[in-house]
C-alpha cells in the first residue's frame, strides 16, 4: 500500500518523463497505474507530428471517434506536442515517439499513417525544390512502415507528392510490401479549395459544392474538372479561366501571404483529416465513400495519377473513369500528364538508381 504522498510523487514523475522514456510513461497513463482507453477504433500515427501541419492534424484525429490509439513521431517537440493533447477528454490514448530509435515504436500496429514530415515552401520555390530534402525524409519513413506495419493504409501529404508517392511505391516494392491499393497522396485540399472558390463565384454554400481535381498536386498537374460540378453548373470563359488559375495556384498564395514562414498548415489539417477520416470509415466497411486521390492508376496511361477513388477495407477498391471532358480540360489534361511524367521518373529513380 502506497502512502498519498508517494503516490502524488509519481504522478509528478510522470507528468515530466526524460523523452527516452516518453512512450513508457503515457501507456501508463495520468494515474501512474492504469493503460487509459479501450475505446474501440483504429490506430492512427502521424510522421511528422510536431510541424505546422502535424499539430492542428493531431489535435483533429484526438477528435476522430473512430481513433482509438494516436501515435505522434518528429525529430522533435514530441514530448509537449503529447502532453498537450493528452488533455483532451476525447477517446483517443495519444502516445508521443521522438527521433529515428523510436520511429519503430511508433509505427508498429498502427492500422493508418499519415506523413506530413518535411519541409515546406517559402516564396519563389516550386514544390519540386523541396525534392532534394523530402525525398530522403519519405524514403526513410516508409522503411519504416514496411518493418513495422506493412499492411497500413498511408496518406502522404509531404511535398512533392507528385514524386513523394513513386517513391514511397519504389520503398515498399523493394521491400515486397506494396500494395497499391494501400498507399494514397493527399490531394484533398485541392478539391476543398475547388469547392470554396467555384462556391464564391457561384453564391453557394461551399459544403453544398463538389467539384473533381484529378492529375496530380503542383501547378498545371491540379486539374479541376468545372464540367463535373455539383450541382451542375454552367461558367462564363472567364470564370473557368480564374478558377482553374486559382485553384492551380492556391499553395502559392499562401505561401506568399505567409511571406516565408511557411505554406498551407490549417486548411491542410482540415483537409487531411477529412481524408483520414475517409480512409477509416472505409477500413471500417463502410459503402460509398469517394475521394479524389493521388494513386497507383490505370486511369490514364500514366502509373500514377490523381481521380476520384472508391475507398474500402483494402484502401482504395475502385478509380473511377474521369468522365467527359470539355476541350479546355482536355488541354489541362494533356499539360499535367507532360509534367506528371517527369515527376514520376524523378521519384522511381531516386530509389531505383
Ligand atoms: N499534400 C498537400 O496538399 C500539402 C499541403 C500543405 C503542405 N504540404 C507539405 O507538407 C510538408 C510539411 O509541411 P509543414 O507546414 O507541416 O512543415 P513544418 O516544417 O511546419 O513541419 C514539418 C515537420 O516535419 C518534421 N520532420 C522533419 N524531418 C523529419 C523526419 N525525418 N522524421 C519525422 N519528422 C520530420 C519537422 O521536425 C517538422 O515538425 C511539406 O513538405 C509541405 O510542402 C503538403
Ligand atoms: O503549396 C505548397 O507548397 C503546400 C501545399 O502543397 C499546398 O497546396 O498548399
Amino acid at each position: 500500500m502506497q502512502s498519498s504522498s508517494e503516490r502524488i510523487a509519481r504522478i509528478a514523475s510522470h507528468l515530466h518523463p526524460p523523452s527516452s522514456q516518453m512512450e513508457e510513461t503515457s501507456l501508463l497513463g495520468r494515474s501512474g497505474c492504469r493503460a487509459k482507453g479501450g475505446t474501440p477504433g483504429f490506430k492512427v500515427a502521424i510522421l511528422g507530428a510536431a510541424g505546422g501541419i502535424g499539430q492542428p492534424l493531431a489535435m483533429l484525429m484526438k477528435m476522430n471517434p473512430l481513433v482509438s490509439v494516436l501515435h505522434l513521431y518528429d525529430v522533435v517537440n514530441t514530448p509537449g506536442v503529447t502532453a498537450d493533447l493528452s488533455h483532451m477528454n476525447t477517446g483517443a490514448v495519444v502516445r508521443g515517439f521522438l527521433g529515428q530509435a523510436q520511429l519503430d515504436n511508433a509505427l508498429t500496429g498502427m492500422d493508418l499513417v499519415i506523413i506530413p514530415a518535411g519541409v515546406p515552401r517559402k516564396p519563389g520555390m516550386t514544390r519540386d525544390d523541396l525534392f532534394n530534402i523530402n525525398a530522403g525524409i519519405v524514403r526513410t519513413l516508409c522503411e519504416g512502415v514496411t518493418r513495422c506495419c506493412p499492411n497500413a493504409i498511408v496518406n502522404l501529404i509531404s511535398n512533392p507528392v507528385n514524386s513523394t508517392v513513386p517513391i514511397a511505391a519504389e520503398v515498399f516494392k523493394k521491400a515486397g510490401t506494396y500494395n497499391p491499393r494501400r498507399l494514397l497522396g493527399v490531394t484533398t485540399l485541392d478539391v476543398a479549395r475547388a469547392n470554396t472558390f467555384v462556391a464564391e463565384v457561384l453564391g453557394l454554400d461551399p459544403r453544398n459544392v463538389n467539384i473533381p481535381v484529378v492529375g496530380g498536386h503542383a501547378g498545371v498537374t491540379i486539374l479541376p474538372l468545372l464540367s463535373q460540378a455539383t450541382p451542375p453548373s454552367s461558367f462564363t470563359p472567364e470564370e473557368v479561366a480564374y478558377l482553374t488559375e486559382r485553384i492551380q495556384n492556391g499553395g502559392t498564395e499562401v505561401v506568399e501571404a505567409k511571406a516565408g514562414t511557411g505554406s498551407a498548415t490549417l486548411s491542410m489539417a482540415y483537409a487531411a483529416a477529412q481524408f483520414a477520416d475517409a480512409c477509416l470509415r472505409g477500413l471500417r466497411g463502410d459503402v460509398g465513400i469517394v475521394e479524389c486521390s493521388y494513386v497507383a492508376s490505370q486511369v490514364t496511361e500514366l502509373p500514377f495519377f490523381a481521380s476520384r477513388v472508391r475507398l474500402g477495407r483494402g484502401g482504395v477498391e475502385e478509380l473511377l473513369p474521369l468522365g467527359p471532358l470539355n476541350e479546355f480540360e482536355r488541354a489541362g489534361l494533356e499539360k499535367a500528364k507532360k509534367e506528371l511524367t517527369e515527376s514520376i521518373h524523378k521519384g522511381v529513380s531516386f530509389i531505383k538508381s
